[in-house]
């Protein structure tokens, strides 16, 4: 089709946050992935050098294109791991983009006859809840969570929290933390059977490269 290896491993990369912090650590696993890539609008990118093709995805697509294999590889949040729930193996903690997935709230929040939560992550939030015995109204929204409860939509939400900034900056508080987020390297089933060298590989590198920095 293109020419390819069959060696080459297809890498489902985010777009955004994780793409400089991934390719930093790639480059530190001594994978010649060029800087220049970091601002590309480029959507699919080889690396002819690192035998592998980087496919640019928005962050949540990640774990589809690797279920269906049009991916073998991909690096994703923790966070979308879990509210996309996809049939993939997870293989390792890259320890990058680093946050929390937290409930949050107004200082003087009280408990609501009918309460609503908004979030991005409705299936995070519902079974959160549903552990917690509460009942509430899951409302998805695409983007600036932190508006819902300012503006009456919701009571609470729940989001990821990093620095804290944008909690502080609308006056709103962390009341639970819900679980720790880092990106993870998925795999595709098929690929890591037939493509075991080269992703083991790729783990080994990566591994020894997050060690040397603990
Ligand atoms: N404030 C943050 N600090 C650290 N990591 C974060 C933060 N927000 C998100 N992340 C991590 O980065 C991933 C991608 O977040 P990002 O905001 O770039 O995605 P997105 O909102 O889907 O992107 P897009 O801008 O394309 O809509 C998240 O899934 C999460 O794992
Ligand atoms: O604790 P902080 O360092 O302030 O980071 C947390 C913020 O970062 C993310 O938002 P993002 O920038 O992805 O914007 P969005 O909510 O509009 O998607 C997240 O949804 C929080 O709003």
């Amino acid at each position: 089709m293109n020419g390819q290896r069959s060696d080459t491993l297809k890498v489902a990369m985010p777009k955004g946050r994780i793409y400089k912090q991934a390719s930093k650590l790639f480059r530190e696993a001594g994978l010649p992935i060029p800087s220049d890539f970091d601002d590309t609008r480029k959507l699919i990118i080889e690396v002819p050098e690192a035998r592998m093709e980087f496919i640019m995805a928005k962050p949540v697509d990640v774990p589809t294109y690797v279920e269906y294999g049009v991916a073998d590889i991909g690096i994703v949040g923790k966070d979308v791991l879990m509210e996309e729930n996809k049939d993939v193996y997870e293989l390792l903690d890259l320890g990058i983009a680093k946050c929390r997935m937290s409930v949050i709230g107004l200082p003087d929040w009280k408990p609501a006859i009918h309460p609503r939560v908004a979030t991005k992550y409705p299936n995070v939030a519902s079974q959160y809840f549903r552990e917690q015995g509460q009942q509430v109204e899951v409302i998805k929204l695409n983007g600036s969570i932190e508006l819902a409860p300012l503006i009456g939509l919701a009571d609470r939400i729940v989001d990821m929290v990093e620095t804290g900034q944008t909690l502080r900056e609308n006056g709103l508080v962390e009341m639970e933390t819900i679980f720790g987020i880092t990106s993870r390297l998925i795999a595709n089933r098929v690929s890591y059977r037939m493509k075991n060298d080269e992703i083991q590989s790729l783990c080994d590198r990566l591994q020894a490269a997050i060690a040397a920095k603990a």
